[in-house]
């Protein structure tokens, strides 16, 4: 693993180790400005996406060297597990040998605790407030990460806010607090759950997780639109002809068919992720990049876009089909559930740079592959003198978030030859697995805990942005909870509905049918039945 993207920042490694003698401790927690005593509580640390995503992303922080070697990290829920247990369970979830493993491990301990009541939450600060009176003069960091399902947001913040709220006076002492989406179900629901939220935490100490925000190519989308001359004259409405913004995953709800279908896809994954990529496509240059200049602008885009047509909207579920089970197969899915596991919708975002251009958001669990990524796609280059139809050789800019992130840029070249005249589409092509050899793409959880802790919201969501992504989809979230639209079936492993190709169409997209991106077609050649190709690797 090469350490080139994990170099330590100092302004989280932070204590020395708990075994130096007391008073060496004190001594050198005093004289240094930026050591800190840092807690986490990771709440719901007996559920799944505790073992699944926090703990593990703490893991590689704290095997990188981004966390202070005392940290504490306290897991609180009403399961009656003890230290042991819990260690046994997260064991697996972790990397690295058993040393590597159990080194994290003694990090970790559990509180077990009601949601409701005193006992519990007094009992947590006891542990936080002992431990924090061990570094008196020291500035102290309290991270509690919520890994519970939102119904119980309210009380567990409320328990925190009246019991667990004794944080030191110290100067560059923080306490700040992690929610994990569904933010709510509709806009209202989201504004009341907020509202709550709100009363009991500033803004300031609330970080909203979207993880798609802690993807490297998100991050890098900002980057790139912003930092790159010849992008900028033709990120509009006069050279763009059609954005789309694609998730498409190979597998089912694989055992959260319970969760997801309350949710179904617009609200899993479009009304948040996606549309987190939209406003990065669409955002005007912010005054700078710090967090509340950037969010500002990706809320007045958000704005721009009306609430979603109906006629704008393709929905579908997916079936049975080569001994894979259908979505309501699933024995936690309530039979005959219309809840769509695939939808493409097209939004339109009402403001100079973009009038009248598609921007089709696309999501669809059980498809025929797994990815995410961007494809923005310009109009067709305007008196072509050259062979071939301009307007089915399009210019694209694709960004791809997963798997391999890359970007690569479709050109109209001169196919190689004695032809001058003979054009072929090829690409400038920024593949990170080849750019950058060896360098370690840190994951998103890792990434956004990290951020919390530096204090740094940049990746988290505002209220206000939450509040436009939802007024976008209500409508429609609600026209489908009423069962207005069709579902179309599809089946497990195949495209999605044919419907989507043709809102596809309608907003301007065009395939370049001759043209696939060469690293694809290299595994579709190498593999049994391979598309076969001229060996090179090129796509001329
Ligand atoms: N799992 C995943 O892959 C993902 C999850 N999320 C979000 O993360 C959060 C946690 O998800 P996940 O870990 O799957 O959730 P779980 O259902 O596993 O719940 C986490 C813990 O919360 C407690 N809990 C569960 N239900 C209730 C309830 N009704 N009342 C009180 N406590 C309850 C349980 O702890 P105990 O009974 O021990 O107190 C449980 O272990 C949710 O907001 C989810 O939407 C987001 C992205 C992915
Ligand atoms: O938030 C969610 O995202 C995952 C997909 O995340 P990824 O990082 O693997 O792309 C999705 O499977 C899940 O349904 C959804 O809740």
């Amino acid at each position: 693993m090469s350490e080139a993207v994990l170099v330590p920042q100092g302004s989280i490694l932070l204590e020395s180790e708990l075994s130096a003698p007391l008073s060496e401790r004190e001594c050198w927690h005093c004289s240094v400005e930026k050591k800190l005593c840092l807690s986490i509580v990771v709440l719901g640390a007996s559920g799944d996406l505790a073992s699944k995503k926090t703990y593990p992303a703490l893991q590689f922080l704290f095997r990188n060297g981004f966390l202070p070697h005392n940290v504490s990290i306290i897991g609180y829920a009403r399961s009656p597990l003890t230290d042991h247990q819990l260690r046994d369970k997260l064991r697996p979830r972790l990397s690295g040998g058993e040393e590597e493993r159990d080194a994290f491990l003694k990090h970790c301990t559990y509180v077990q605790g009601d949601y409701v009541g005193s006992q519990g939450w007094q009992g947590l600060e006891g542990v936080l407030s002992g431990r924090e009176g061990k570094y008196h003069g020291c500035p102290c960091g309290r991270l509690y990460y919520l890994a519970l399902p939102p119904s119980v947001y309210p009380q567990v913040c409320s328990g925190l806010k009246t019991y667990c709220d004794a944080l030191p006076k110290t100067e560059g002492s923080w306490l700040r607090v992690i929610v994990e989406k569904p933010f709510g179900r509709d806009l209202s629901s989201s504004e009341e759950l907020a509202e709550v939220l709100g009363q009991l935490y500033p803004e300031s100490q609330l970080y909203r997780i979207d993880h798609y925000l802690g993807k490297e190519m998100a991050q890098n989308l900002f980057v790139m639109r912003f930092a790159n001359m010849f992008l900028s004259p033709v990120w509009n409405r006069n050279c763009i002809s059609n954005v789309q913004i694609t998730f498409k995953e190979d597998f089912g709800t694989q055992g959260r068919g319970g969760y997801f279908d309350t949710f179904g896809i617009i609200r899993d994954v479009i009304q948040n992720h996606l549309t987190q990529l939209l406003a990065f496509v669409a955002m005007e240059k912010p005054l700078s990049i710090h967090p509340d200049d950037i969010r500002d602008e990706k809320v007045k885009v958000l704005r721009c876009i009306q609430p979603v047509q109906e006629h704008h909207v393709v929905l579908g579920q997916y079936t049975a089909a080569d001994g894979q089970p259908g979505y309501t197969d699933d024995p936690t899915v309530p039979s005959g559930s219309k809840t769509p596991t695939f939808a493409a919708v097209t939004l339109f975002v009402d403001n100079d740079r973009w009038s009248g251009v598609p921007f089709v958001l696309k999501a669809g669990k059980a498809l025929n592959d797994r990815k995410a990524e961007i494809r923005v796609q310009l109009r067709p280059t305007p008196h072509f003198v050259f062979g071939g139809n301009p307007e089915r050789m399009r210019n694209e800019l694709v960004v791809r978030l997963q798997p391999d992130e890359a970007i690569y840029l479709k050109m109209i070249v001169k196919r190689p030859g004695l032809e001058t005249g003979d054009c072929a589409i090829s690409e400038l092509d920024l593949d990170y697995g080849k750019r950058y050899p060896g360098v370690v793409i840190p994951d998103a959880y890792p990434r956004l805990i990290l951020d919390a802790i530096r204090g740094d919201q940049q990746h988290f969501v505002r209220r206000d942005e939450l509040r436009a992504a939802w007024a976008i989809f209500t409508p429609l979230l609600h026209a489908v909870d009423e069962g207005r639209l069709p579902v179309h079936p599809y089946p497990y492993g195949s495209r999605g509905p044919p419907e989507a190709d043709e809102l596809l169409a309608r907003a301007g997209f065009v395939q370049n049918l001759d043209y696939k991106w060469p690293h694809k077609a290299a595994a579709a050649a190498s593999s049994p039945g391979g598309a076969g190709g001229n060996g090179n690797g090129a796509r001329l």
